[in-house]
């Protein structure tokens, strides 16, 4: 096992019927900016029980944070903030108002241009207003980690950055306020939150047995209850079966201590960057074609991969590997998302845009070994077409 730190400050309250508990959980002087996304906050009824459990305090409200949240919308927030003398930031949404809100959090007490923030990937942060959340999505685990991804629509832009300052206070996880989700959501936050894990898992071994371990039962799980919480949405122990393995999937737990890949994400990001097509989406066209370019740096874990996910152990290492990678994109259409760049509508002479795109990001040394130079970039991308 490789040397780590482990830090989490995030307190998670989980339930049904946790959301009064903001009345304690948001200090009581405290001058509050709700930030929330579209119209499914307001119509799910989530809002309403966020304004009752903070009646009486002075809060203000910032919604119309995109899927993607770019900074254009979120430096109106900063403004906002600044302007009234906001003090403390409550997220009500899925991965994106959350992430948004992470980047407000830091960019009102930054001296400065804000998006130094991203492109010093968090190093230049060195305060950050505190902030809540109350997720209606599972998905990202952004609800109990440090990381934020951000969009600049005027440069095509779509960046990470992270840092222990933005680690949410507190948050909320009502499974029943993932009933309203819509299918598609449903089926994006279990592929995301299966890249996530397999980004943590799938490199090389280090015998990290309690990793691995947790991996694999997480994995498991998303795999068991996969049917059933796409069929039935108000099934509420397997949206919260759902919500805590999202969470456990990216919140630092799993992936301490031993190599993480991360590749597919910087890729995927630029397919949403360029053709907008939904964060979890990218992740399943890249994955399996990365898995089959990477199969011998990965053979090891592949192999247990194989084994231990998928109950495959008939045939040689290349047929249970080979096998390995088909159950994994077969997962992913049985969720109903497409697995190649092609069922989008993507032209293969787009390859080479993407590769610029990545190689303007400095994403030219990826993966667990830094290996997947831009060469191997566009084998992962010729192959996911
Ligand atoms: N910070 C991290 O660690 C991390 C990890 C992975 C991805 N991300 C980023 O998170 C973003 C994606 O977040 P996401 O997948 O949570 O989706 P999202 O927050 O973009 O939400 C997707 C859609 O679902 C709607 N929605 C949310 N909750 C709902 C509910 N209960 N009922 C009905 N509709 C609801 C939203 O309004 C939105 O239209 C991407 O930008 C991605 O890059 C961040």
């Amino acid at each position: 096992m490789q040397t780590f730190q482990f830090y989490n400050p995030t307190r998670i309250v989980f339930g049904p019927g946790t959301v009064p508990h903001l009345s304690t959980l948001v200090p009581a002087e405290a001058r509050v900016l709700v930030h929330f996304g579209g119209a499914s906050a307001e119509k799910t009824g989530t809002l309403a029980e966020v304004r009752a459990a903070l009646a009486g305090r002075h809060v203000e409200e910032f919604g119309g944070i995109e899927p993607n949240p770019s900074y254009e919308t979120l430096i109106r927030a900063v403004e906002l903030i600044r302007r009234d003398g906001l003090d403390f930031l409550l997220a009500v949404g899925g991965g994106s108002v959350i992430d948004g809100t992470k980047f407000v959090a830091a960019a009102v007490p930054y001296v400065g241009d804000p998006w130094e923030i991203m492109l010093s990937r968090g190093a230049k942060v060195s305060a950050a207003l505190p902030f809540g959340t109350v997720l209606t999505l599972p998905a990202t685990g952004s609800e109990m980690n440090d990381g934020a991804v951000i969009s600049r629509r005027e440069s095509g832009d779509k960046l990470v950055f992270s840092s222990p300052l933005v680690f949410p206070r507190f948050s909320i996880l009502d499974p029943a306020k993932t009933v309203t989700l819509p299918p598609r959501q449903v089926a994006n936050g279990i592929a995301d939150s299966f890249v996530h894990i397999v980004e943590q898992y799938l490199t090389y071994p280090v015998d990290g047995r309690v990793q691995d371990r947790f991996a694999e039962g997480l994995l498991q799980t998303l795999i068991e209850i996969a049917p059933q919480a796409l069929a039935v949405p108000d099934d509420l122990d397997t949206r919260a079966n759902l919500m805590w393995t999202a969470t456990l999937a990216l919140n630092g737990l799993i992936g301490a201590g031993v190599p993480q890949d991360w590749a597919t994400h910087m890729i995927g990001h630029e397919l949403t960057a360029r053709f907008g097509i939904d964060h979890a989406r990218t992740l399943s066209i890249v994955l399996p074609s990365l898995l089959s370019v990477q199969r011998e740096a990965k053979r090891e874990k592949l192999l247990r991969y194989a084994e231990r996910v998928w109950h495959l152990t008939e045939g040689d290492e290349d047929h249970r590997i080979e096998a390995a990678i088909a159950a994994t994109r077969a997962f992913f259409e049985g969720l109903g998302i497409k697995t190649r760049l092609s069922d989008y509508g993507i032209e293969r002479g787009e390859i080479e845009a993407i590769l610029a795109q990545l190689k303007a990001h400095g994403m030219t040394k990826l993966g667990e070994r830094r290996a997947i130079t831009l060469e191997v970039s566009r084998a992962i991308l010729e192959g996911a077409w």
